[in-house]
């Protein structure tokens, strides 16, 4: 008999309403479970409730009805991490005091939180700016520190927003790469949002397809390219079918939201 394991998110017939004079419902009865150490990414048209989703994951917004629940592996391990679009460093604090900033927090001892700091910059290619300020950094850069601060949290589940929604195409494809690495390497539970299908479709074990306003799960394709993933596979034909087959799917819903916002 097989055993059905406990999610890692459970999310139950969410709704998200937002108040004023004209309500805006941006989700509507959303249901998706995530499993420990599985990828998923949501896409979407503009509007649908992406990032609402993420930020009521976060715990930074209250469903108006549904249950968002975070299976805790430890009582006091961080239920989320954050890694937003714009990078979002405290511009006093170095590099390093960057990363640090999570673990100290959580009154992590400063040589052991410096520690954790050192080891999550080494991993994205930074070892050598812990002492560097965030304006010294180029855009891509600031956003692997925004990543290795998000990471050195430890948190139960990373929340990354349009991560590289930001960065020009070539900047992106490297980081692309990195993210990569670190879900063959860390294996973390991850939520990810992104306009991008290829990157959906490189990075996911699962990828979520909203529909328009008001957002609700509208398909969910499953990727199962191996446990080997490298950056290769963006050259073969299923990558390549797989990410037309989603924008098929999702070209309905990107023109039912700008017909919403040309009225
Ligand atoms: N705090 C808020 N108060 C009122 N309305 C909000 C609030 N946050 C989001 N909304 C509305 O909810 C809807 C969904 O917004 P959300 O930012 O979640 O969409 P999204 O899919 O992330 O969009 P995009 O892809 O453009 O970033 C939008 O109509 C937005 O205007």
């Amino acid at each position: 008999m097989s055993v059905q394991m406990q999610p890692k998110v459970r999310l139950t017939d969410v709704s998200k309403r937002f108040p004023g004079k004209e309500q805006v419902t941006a989700l509507e009865d959303v249901s998706l479970d995530i499993a420990e150490a599985e990828f998923v990414s949501i896409v979407g048209p503009s509007g649908c409730g992406k990032s609402t989703l993420l930020r009521l994951v976060a715990g930074l917004y209250e469903p108006s009805s549904g249950t968002v629940e975070i299976e805790s592996s430890q009582p006091d391990r961080p239920k989320t991490a954050m890694v937003f679009q714009e990078h979002a460093l405290f511009p006093w604090m170095s590099v390093r005091e960057n990363v640090m900033f999570g673990p100290r927090n959580r009154n992590v001892p400063k040589k052991d939180a410096a520690g954790i700091a050192n080891e999550q910059l080494a991993r994205l290619g930074l070892a050598r700016f812990g002492d560097f300020y965030p304006h010294q950094l180029s855009g891509g850069m600031k956003q692997r520190v925004g990543i290795a601060r998000a990471l050195a949290q430890d948190a139960e589940v990373l929340l990354m927003d349009e991560p590289l929604g930001a960065l020009d195409a070539q900047t992106r494809t490297l980081l692309q790469e990195q993210i990569l690495e670190l879900r063959q390497q860390t294996k973390p539970t991850v939520l990810y949002i992104t306009h991008a299908i290829d990157e959906a479709v490189f990075l996911s074990d699962r990828v979520v397809l909203m529909s328009a306003r008001p957002g609700r799960i509208r398909d969910i394709v499953e990727l199962d390219f191996g446990p080997d993933r490298t950056p290769e596979l963006r050259g073969t034909p299923e990558f390549a079918a797989l990410s037309q087959d989603i924008w098929n799917h999702l070209r309905d819903e990107v023109q039912a939201a700008m017909a919403v916002d040309d009225r």
